[in-house]
């Protein structure tokens, strides 16, 4: 699991080292870490270290005084350094060590802006060190300019180097993800002491590049994570396995009410999403010619009539393709969230809840559909006040609407009302194609109906009680990315449709699984066809 906290919660986690006097110790094995990343960097990307360039930019504070640090040590191995001082001061000793190390200074105040701009743009290693976990809103003034500039110069052209960002990129909150322009986006992010939430939330993300994590020692001070990640071992020890003796009915069976005459597709995507995520059975409930369509591609699916309640299930998948029209499918949707069973509630579901829900209730929207759901619950944020706030706009919906939500996005965020919330990125940007969604609630559903009662089983992953439901919808969208970009990368990189998606997730569970269960498959190889 790989967890990120805010900007303050890690100067808490400092301050027992701060007070011990070991600041000066942390500022090194920052500017260490940071140093060595370049370094790795350089190297990965075929360049030699001695003679390369690397210009840092420094702010006043702590942050400046890690980049200049790592410079003086980066100067030590032969690289040209030159620090631009952004600010009127920079950290005295980190600067003096800099200037020992016969690393070149700069001032902002002194050179012209354009001139300098493209001199750090030519760089073949830019380190960006102004604004770290102490900055109040972004950049201002002639550093904003000379970032500004620096960006521009570096797209469009063939810039050669690589932009490092010291524990954060400049301009984005390491809190919440929200940005304010200008920010150089970064192709690495050497965070130090623990992954920012900010690092992982859209838009702050999109800026971050790859983030590395240096520990500097403060690593058991902190407490509960502001936004969690599961990684390939949490993904295999929550997957589902079948008992020995399971059958259909044991494995969880998936209500699913999709679908109408003008997208009956959605249904039909939901349906081979659920199939794919291994449920022992579907129950289709939708209009004829829906249904009819549902079993000729998917003849897996046994299709139903009547209400919500004529049909035993463990779980429920309503909304996908569904309009406000609808009327019979939006009362099954309503007496399926009412029935107290694991729902997940897509797309045309969403306006026609009910304003309270439970934690047990997966609400699935895309940010336009977050805004709407806002609004109705008396917010007043648009589409894009929601895409330039994700983190914070998911965590209030959870809390507004008491159930847990899943924003969708190239960072999908689950939040649960009591307070987690999880970011999952394991996708592509081709999944961002019609009826992806569709897929994605199927396989949260299916995962409902065979994980729903389980408690125990999170526990043993690490995931608390009032966190369980969000890290299932995590979990979908977990698998959801993988086999997406499985099937994107099975196409070299190119286009995927969303029933390829369905198609290549029963591969990418089995390997996720073997890749961390390696030793016990091999054990038991030799019984398996015995069975
Ligand atoms: N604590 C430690 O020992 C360790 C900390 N570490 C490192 O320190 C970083 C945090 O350092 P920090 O607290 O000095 O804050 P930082 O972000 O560098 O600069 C803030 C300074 O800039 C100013 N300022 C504020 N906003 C501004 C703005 N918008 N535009 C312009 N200026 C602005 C503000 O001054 P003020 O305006 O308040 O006078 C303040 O002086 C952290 O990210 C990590 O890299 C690691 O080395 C590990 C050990
Ligand atoms: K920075």
């Amino acid at each position: 699991m790989i967890s990120a906290y805010t900007g303050t919660q890690v100067r808490h986690a400092e301050e027992p080292l701060l007070a011990a006097g070991l600041g000066d110790v942390l500022m090194q094995r920052a500017a260490h870490g940071l140093a060595v990343a370049v370094i790795r960097e350089l190297k990965a990307r075929g360049l030699r270290v001695y003679g390369s360039s690397v210009a840092v930019l420094t702010g006043k504070g702590n942050n400046g005084g890690d980049g200049l640090y790592a410079a003086a040590f980066l100067a030590a191995r032969g690289m040209r350094t030159t620090a631009i001082l952004t600010a009127d001061s920079a950290h005295p000793q980190a600067l003096a060590a800099f200037e020992r190390a016969g690393g070149r200074v700069r001032h902002l105040s002194d050179a012209a802006p354009g001139g300098l701009a493209a001199d750090t743009a030519r760089a073949d290693v830019v380190i960006d060190a102004v604004l770290g976990t102490g900055a109040k809103g972004g950049l201002r003034g002639s550093a904003a300019a000379l970032i500004a500039a620096i960006a521009e110069a570096r797209t469009g052209s063939a810039a050669p180097g690589f932009v490092v960002a010291c524990d954060l990129p400049s301009g984005v909150d390491a809190d919440t993800g929200e940005v304010a322009q200008p920010v150089l986006a970064a192709d690495l992010t050497v965070t130090f002491g623990a992954a920012k939430a900010g690092l992982l939330a859209d838009p702050g993300a999109d800026f971050s590049g790859r983030v590395e994590v240096v520990p500097i020692g403060i690593e058991e001070n902190f407490e509960r994570p502001a936004l969690r990640r599961l990684d390939d071992g949490d993904i295999a020890a929550l997957l589902p396995r079948p008992e020995r003796r399971a059958h259909k009915y044991s494995r969880g069976v998936l209500g699913v009410v999709a679908g109408s005459a003008d997208y009956p597709g959605a249904a039909v995507l939901a349906c081979r999403g659920a199939l794919a995520a291994g449920v022992g059975m579907v129950r289709y409930l939708g209009p004829p010619e829906v249904a009819d369509l549902v079993r000729e591609s998917c003849p897996e699916v046994v299709c139903s009539t009547g209400a919500a309640a004529d049909n035993r299930v463990q779980a429920w998948l309503v909304g996908s393709g569904m309009g406000p029209g609808d009327h019979e499918q939006l009362q099954r949707a309503r007496d399926a969230v009412e029935s107290g069973l694991p729902v997940v509630a897509d797309a045309g579901a969403l306006p026609a809840l009910p304003d309270a829900l439970a934690p047990h209730v997966v609400l699935t929207p895309h940010a336009g559909e977050l805004a709407a759901l806002l609004q109705r619950l008396g917010g007043d944020e648009d589409r894009a006040a929601v895409e330039a706030g994700t983190l914070a706009a998911v965590r209030r919906a959870a809390a507004l609407t008491g159930a847990t939500v899943l924003l969708k996005g190239a960072t999908t965020l689950v939040a649960a009302p009591a307070g987690g919330v999880f970011g999952q990125s394991d996708g592509t940007p081709w999944l961002a194609t019609a009826g992806s969604g569709d897929v994605l609630a199927g396989i949260i559903g299916a995962l409902l109906a065979q994980l729903g009662s389980d408690v125990e089983h999170f526990g043993k992953a690490g995931v608390e009680p009032g966190a369980r439901w969000a890290a299932v919808a995590a979990l979908g969208a977990a698998l959801h990315g993988k086999a997406g970009r499985a099937a994107s990368d099975a196409c070299l990189g190119g286009p995927i449709a969303a029933g390829g998606i369905a198609d290549s997730l029963p591969h990418v569970w089995g390997k996720v699984s073997t890749l961390s269960n390696g030793g016990i498959r091999k054990r038991n190889s030799h019984s398996q066809p015995l069975r």
